[in-house]
């Protein structure tokens, strides 16, 4: 879309009131990121992802005190999910806003300084609201995805277009939702904007794209469906693994199922660099259409056929887009459990060594962590079940699995989980009982990782659903599932659950119930703290070695975004986005019922401590 098009708004800054060193952000910088408390520079909130803030001004003993300092309204007749992470550079605020909105607030204020609104078709077709996720920062520009498959460049001191480039067709379905990521290729010494897709509940392709953060221009683009073509440089370069395609069945003429033209398998969250090897990770989507009958060979025989590259995380090589590893989380994946959710990684001792591993709580149940060393070798094999290290349940009464096998990285599935086709002349599938339902054990909010308890804060839920098949054909722009559903509460106690987990034993050393489904993030301080949301409106602080709740403070509205904390004239702050949405209200069945009842908003907050804490007990 032209410049012109677009609608950008600028405000004067307060010059007086801004510190502003002017200075672009570097590689270095976002490098660094963990460890520069006075900025966010990153989705994740350092270069391991992990969402842990080394701050503990704000700790155990004074957070009960905190108070807000100032909440902006992002306005407009548009609401829902607020699902955005803020960065935080030079005492600006950057917050993406439902609606494919982003804005520059001043960190001391909530002062506008500009706003950026992307002019979106009519027919965009997001399959899970109208959300964004957040942004990319980098040398003075900020990077942002809209709902119509677009990717921005802003300048970051006057929201001004630098770049736009519409990458797929979104009457088709193509959309984005994510933060894009900015990684530094070591090969070439070049930065490299990494972004993918939405798209797989119509039958879009999934797909990673790498970009000249400065034009814009495409460098090299990888599908994620297994035998379809790569580029780079505007070339064919490589089909992605076996170009025949041996995962996915052919149909009685020798030619591959219809569904191998579509398969899905969109990377729709962000991704993680792994800097010691020149790698990056993302988590691909589920297979499409859902129902995986159309992914099966002859007499529903699916075990041949895994549907790569399909829901699980892929490792690729950021100078050619070239997949080096996969580890898939679902094989031949019937319950849309996806392999989107965020990877972690860390390391762990084990054994008397320190292990490099990556983490990541799937939609299927399963607490996963694998061998980063194994899963980036470029050993000339993309496969690698085998870098399982373990898979632990996070979840209550999984009914797909009772675990994994260790030896091959396999799962060991139940018996009859798998939803049957229709009987001869019926449309549906005769309808089954899943735990976790479709949403999953924990969907897109990401969890955190503390260095200093050694734990995983996972917000999951605990839901069921009644599942069966339809029958389906492909039809542009149209839902492409071919399964329908209907979620259940399971418990009358609660449906989420933060969880902290400990990834040494897999035991759950605390968990805190929620009456709704939690769809915010969780972060972790060295103030001994996690900080979350909740459906009904509260941001909530836990002491993270107990799981007591210490403080929480309601918003108006629901809380489905993320957390992040900086520091700013020697004191801590926590920003958090509140409105309501996701993917609940619109797929929940009992619990989109229930959700009917949170009011709609959108507002970003930031919390303080009173300036004279001692006084204030
Ligand atoms: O397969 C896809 O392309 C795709 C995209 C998205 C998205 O972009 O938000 C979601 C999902 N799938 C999905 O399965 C899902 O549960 C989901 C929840 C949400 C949300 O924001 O609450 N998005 C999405
Ligand atoms: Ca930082
Ligand atoms: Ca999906």
């Amino acid at each position: 879309a032209p410049a012109s098009a677009q609608k950008t708004e600028t405000k004067d800054a307060p010059k007086a009131e801004k510190a502003s060193t002017g200075a672009a952000v570097t590689w270095e910088d976002i490098l660094n990121d963990q460890n520069t408390d006075k900025d966010v520079l990153m989705y994740g909130m350092g270069i391991k992802a992990q969402r842990y803030s080394g701050l503990d001004k704000i700790n155990t003993k004074n957070v009960s005190l905190l108070k807000p300092r100032w909440s902006f309204s992002f306005g407009d007749e548009k609401q829902r999910g607020q699902e955005g992470q803020a960065l935080v550079h030079d005492g600006v605020i950057y917050i993406t806003a439902s609606y494919s909105r982003i804005f520059a607030l001043d960190a001391k204020t909530g002062k506008k300084m500009w706003s950026f609104s992307a002019r979106l078709p009519d027919d965009i077709r997001p399959c899970c609201d109208v959300v964004s996720r957040g942004a990319a920062i980098y040398n003075g520009k900020i990077y942002f995805g809209a709902l119509d498959a677009s990717m921005y460049a802003l300048d970051a001191k006057t929201g001004k277009v630098v770049w736009s480039k519409k990458f797929d067709d979104h009457a088709a379905g193509y959309a984005y939702t994510g933060a894009p990521n900015i990684i530094k290729d070591k090969k070439t010494g070049k930065v490299v904007l990494i972004h993918g897709n939405s798209g797989d509940e119509f039958g879009a392709q999934g797909k990673l794209y790498g970009r000249d953060p400065e034009t814009g221009e495409e460098i090299w683009m990888r599908p994620l469906v297994e035998g379809h073509m790569g580029r780079l440089n505007g070339k064919d370069s490589t089909p992605t693994g076996d170009a025949k395609a041996p995962s996915w069945p052919n149909d009685k003429d020798g030619k591959k199922v219809e569904a191998w033209n579509h398969g899905g398998g969109a990377p729709w969250q962000t991704g993680v660099y792994d800097e010691k090897t020149n790698t990056f990770v993302i988590g691909t989507g589920n297979p499409a259409p859902w129902n995986h009958h159309y992914r099966s060979g002859p007499g529903g025989d699916w075990k041949p056929y895994d549907s790569l590259y399909t829901s699980g995380q892929i490792y690729i090589d950021p100078s050619n887009g070239e997949p080096v590893g996969f580890f898939q989380h679902t094989p031949n994946d019937a319950w849309d459990y996806s392999g989107n959710n965020e990877v972690i990684l860390f390391d762990m001792e084990k054994d008397g060594k320190t292990m490099r591993l990556g983490a990541h709580a799937d939609r299927n149940g399963f607490f996963f962590l694998t061998d980063t060393d194994k899963l980036t070798a470029r050993d000339g094999q993309i496969s690698k079940q085998t870098a399982l290290v373990a898979a632990y349940p996070f979840v209550k009464d999984i009914t797909w699995a009772t675990g994994w096998d260790l030896k091959t990285g396999r799962p060991i599935e139940v018996e009859g989980q798998r939803p049957p086709a229709p009987e001869e002349g019926q449309s549906k599938g005769k309808s089954i009982k899943v735990t976790p339902n479709f949403l999953g054990g924990k969907n897109w909010n990401p969890m955190s990782y503390s260095q200093q308890t050694g734990l995983f804060y996972i917000p999951s839920n605990d839901w069921t659903e009644d599942y069966w098949t339809e029958n389906v054909t492909y039809k542009a722009g149209s839902a492409y599932l071919g399964q329908g559903f209907r979620i259940q509460r399971k418990f009358d106690t609660h449906v989420g659950a933060l969880r902290a987990l400990d990834p040494k034993t897999g035991k759950i050393v605390w968990e805190h119930l929620e009456a709704m489904p939690l769809w915010a993030g969780t972060m972790t301080t060295k103030g001994g703290l996690v900080f979350t949301g909740t459906s009904d409106g509260f941001v909530k602080a836990f002491d993270a070695k107990t799981g007591k709740q210490l403080w929480a403070f309601q918003t108006g509205s629901g809380v489905v975004s993320v957390p992040s904390t900086w520091e700013m004239d020697g004191k801590q702050y926590i920003g958090i986005s509140s409105g309501y949405g996701g993917a609940v209200p619109l797929w929940g069945g009992d619990m989109a019922d229930q959700t009917k009842l949170v009011s709609q908003g959108g507002s970003f907050w930031v919390f303080e401590l009173p300036t004279d804490t001692a006084s204030a007990q």
